[in-house]
C-alpha cells in the first residue's frame, strides 16, 4: 500500500482534481485489472486508447486515474491527475510504487538490433561466475538469481520491470542485466529508472512496421543513451555505422569497443571454429565457447562493461571462457550421420547474413548449407524478402517456411518471401508452410557434412497461429528428424 502524493514524486502534472490525499493498493494501466484501490493509468495505444475505459475503471474501484486528459466531469470520489504523457508518468510512478528498486542495485541496458539476449545473458552468466547474486531480464526468460520468471517481452511493461527488479533487491542482488528494446524506450517502459551502464551492439533492419522509419527506429535506440546519468558508462560499438550517434547527447561516461576501428577496447579474431573463438582481448590470448565473429562484439561488450564496472580483467576473462551464453543461439548439434544442425534465433536479414556467413566461414570444404526460414506475421513486412534474398545467397538449398504467422495468412507471408529471390536463385528454393514438415525435409536432403540451419525460432517453443500458441520446439524437431533418418 502508497499514499497517492508520494507516488506523485518527480512527476510533473498539470492538473489535480482531487486531492491526491488516498491510498493505493495497485497501479495497473489495463482498466481489466482494475480492483478497489488501484491507481489506473490511461495509456493511448497502438490498438485502442487507455482513455476510452477511464469511467469503467473508476466504476470498478480505482481510486485514482492518470491522464493526458480530464473527463471533464467528476466520477464519484475518483481523484483526476492530468499529465503531458502518461506512458511516461506510468514509468516514473512504478518506480515510485516499488520505492526505486534500480537505484539499490547497479542496472546495465543493452540494446541494439542483434545481441542483446547473447550480451545480457553472458553478463548474467558471468557475475554468478564471479560469485555475485543478480538479475536478469531478457527475450528468453527473467531471472532473479537462478530463480526462473517466464518473460512475455524483451522489456517488460514498467510495472512487471519494477516488480522485478525490486524482487532481485529484496533476494539481494548486487547487479540486474537487462535487455532494452526500441519498443521499451518508445512506449517509457524504462522512464524513472536509474542505469549504472548502457551497451549499444548494433542497428540494422528491423522493426520498420512500428517505428516507419529507420531514423525514428534509431532515435528510439538513441533515447536509451540520452536519458544515461552521469556517473553511468555508455559503451558503444566502434565499428557499427551509427555507434557514434548513439552516445552525441549521452551525460554518461563515453567508451567504444570494436574489432575494426579505433576504441578503448579491442579485440582481434585468430581462429572461428565450430568449435569456438580464439581471440586476442587486449593483449591476452583466451579461447571461448562462443561461435562466429558476431559473438567476438558480444565477448567484447560483456568484457569491457564488466572491466568498466571494476572487474578484474584475467579473472573476466577466465570465467567468460566457461559461458556458452543463451538457449537457441547458434546452437549446434550432430547428427548420427555426420549432419550438422543449427537451431539460432536469426530473424533480421543481418543475423541472416552473420550466422549464414560464419557457417560457410567455417565449414571445412563444400559441405552444402541447407537453411530452413520463415518470418513473423504482425512484424515488419518489409524485411521478408531481404531475408528470403540473404538466406539464398548464402545458402545451397533454401526451405521457406512458417515463423509465428500470428493473425496472417502463413502462404502470403512465403509470397512475400519469394518476392525477394531472385530468379537465378529460384531453383535452390522450395517452400513448404508446415515448419515440421520443412524441417524433415531438410533433414532428408542432407548428405553427410552438410549443414543445416534452422533459423528464426532459436529458444522459441511455440507457433504463433492466430493468437494460439502451439507447442513447436525447432531443437526438438531437429532431433527427432535426425534420429528418424535411416543409415
Ligand atoms: C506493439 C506493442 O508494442 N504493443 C504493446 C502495447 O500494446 P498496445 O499499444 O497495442 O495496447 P492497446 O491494446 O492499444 O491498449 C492501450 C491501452 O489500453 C489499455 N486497455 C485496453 C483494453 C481495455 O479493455 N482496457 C484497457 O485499459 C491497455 O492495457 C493499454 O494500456 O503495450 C502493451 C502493454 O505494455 C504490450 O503488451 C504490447 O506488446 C505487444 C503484445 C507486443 O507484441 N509487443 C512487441 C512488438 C514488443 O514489444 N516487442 C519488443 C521486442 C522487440 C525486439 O526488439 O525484438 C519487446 O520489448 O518485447
Ligand atoms: N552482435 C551481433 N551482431 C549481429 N548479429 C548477432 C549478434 N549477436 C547475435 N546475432 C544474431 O542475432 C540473433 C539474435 O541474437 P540475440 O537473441 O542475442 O539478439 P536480440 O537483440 O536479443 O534479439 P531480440 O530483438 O529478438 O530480442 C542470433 O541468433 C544471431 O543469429
Ligand atoms: N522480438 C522479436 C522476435 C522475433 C522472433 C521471430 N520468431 C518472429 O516471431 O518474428 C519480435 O517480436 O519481432
Ligand atoms: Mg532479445
Amino acid at each position: 500500500m502508497r499514499y497517492l502524493s508520494d507516488l506523485l514524486e518527480g512527476l510533473a502534472f498539470t492538473e489535480l482534481q482531487g486531492s491526491a490525499d488516498v491510498d493505493i493498493t495497485s497501479v495497473v494501466f489495463d482498466s481489466r485489472k482494475v480492483v478497489p484501490g488501484s491507481l489506473f493509468v490511461a495509456v493511448r495505444g497502438t490498438v485502442v486508447d487507455g482513455h476510452d475505459y477511464m469511467e469503467q475503471a473508476a466504476k470498478d474501484g480505482a481510486v485514482a486515474v492518470i491522464c493526458e486528459d480530464l473527463p471533464g466531469h467528476t466520477v464519484g470520489e475518483t481523484d483526476f491527475i492530468m499529465v503531458q504523457n502518461s506512458a511516461a508518468a506510468l514509468g516514473i510512478i512504478a518506480t515510485n510504487f516499488y520505492d526505486n528498486p534500480s537505484q539499490k542495485l547497479k542496472l546495465v541496458g543493452v540494446t541494439g538490433t542483434n545481441g542483446k539476449t547473447t550480451t545480457a545473458t553472458l553478463l548474467y552468466q558471468l557475475y554468478r561466475d564471479l560469485g555475485y547474486k543478480c538479475g536478469l531480464l531478457s527475450t528468453v526468460e527473467n531471472q532473479i538469481n537462478g530463480k526462473i520468471v517466464p518473460s512475455t517481452h524483451t522489456t517488460p511493461d514498467p510495472v512487471a520491470l519494477n516488480e522485478l527488479l525490486n524482487e532481485m533487491v529484496v533476494q539481494g542482488c548486487d547487479y540486474c542485466f537487462m535487455e532494452v528494446s526500441s519498443h521499451a524506450v518508445s512506449q517509457h517502459r524504462i522512464d524513472g529508472l536509474t542505469f549504472a551502464g548502457g551497451i549499444f551492439s548494433n542497428l540494422t533492419h528491423d522493426h520498420l512496421d512500428y517505428h516507419k522509419t529507420f531514423d525514428a527506429y534509431l532515435k528510439a535506440k538513441k533515447g536509451f543513451f540520452d536519458m544515461l546519468p552521469k556517473g553511468a558508462f555508455a559503451l558503444t560499438n566502434a565499428d557499427d555505422k551509427n555507434g557514434n550517434v548513439m552516445l552525441q547527447n549521452t551525460k554518461a561516461t563515453k567508451k567504444a569497443y570494436g574489432l575494426k576501428n579505433m576504441a578503448d577496447f579491442k579485440v582481434k579474431i585468430l581462429e572461428n571454429q565450430f568449435g569456438g573463438l580464439l581471440l586476442n582481448v587486449d593483449g591476452d590470448e583466451v579461447w571461448f565457447k562462443m561461435v562466429g565473429s558476431f559473438n567476438a562484439y558480444n565477448l567484447l561488450a560483456v568484457y569491457a562493461a564488466a572491466v568498466l564496472l571494476g572487474q578484474e580483467k584475467q579473472a573476466v576473462l577466465t570465467s567468460l571462457s566457461k559461458l556458452s551464453g543463451a538457449e537457441g543461439r547458434f546452437d549446434y548439434t550432430i547428427a548420427p550421420n555426420k549432419v550438422i544442425g543449427i537451431v539460432d534465433y536469426a530473424h533480421t536479414p543481418d543475423a541472416v547474413q552473420n550466422v549464414l556467413s560464419t557457417v560457410k566461414d567455417i565449414r571445412k570444404g563444400t559441405e552444402k548449407v541447407i537453411t530452413v526460414i520463415g518470418c513473423g506475421g504482425d512484424r515488419d513486412k518489409t524485411k521478408r524478402p531481404v531475408m528470403a534474398k540473404t538466406a539464398c545467397d548464402w545458402s545451397d538449398k533454401v526451405i521457406l517456411t512458417s515463423d509465428n504467422p500470428r493473425s496472417e495468412d502463413p502462404t502470403q507471408i512465403i509470397r512475400d518471401m519469394e518476392a525477394g529471390v531472385d530468379p537465378s536463385n529460384q531453383r535452390k528454393t522450395i517452400s513448404i508452410t508446415d515448419r515440421r514438415e520443412a524441417i524433415k525435409t531438410a533433414v532428408h536432403l542432407a548428405q553427410p557434412g552438410d549443414i543445416i540451419v534452422l533459423a528464426g525460432k532459436g529458444h522459441e517453443k511455440y507457433q504463433d497461429i492466430n493468437g494460439v500458441k502451439n507447442h513447436f520446439d525447432d531443437k526438438e524437431e531437429l532431433l527427432n528428424a535426425f534420429a528418424n533418418v535411416q543409415m
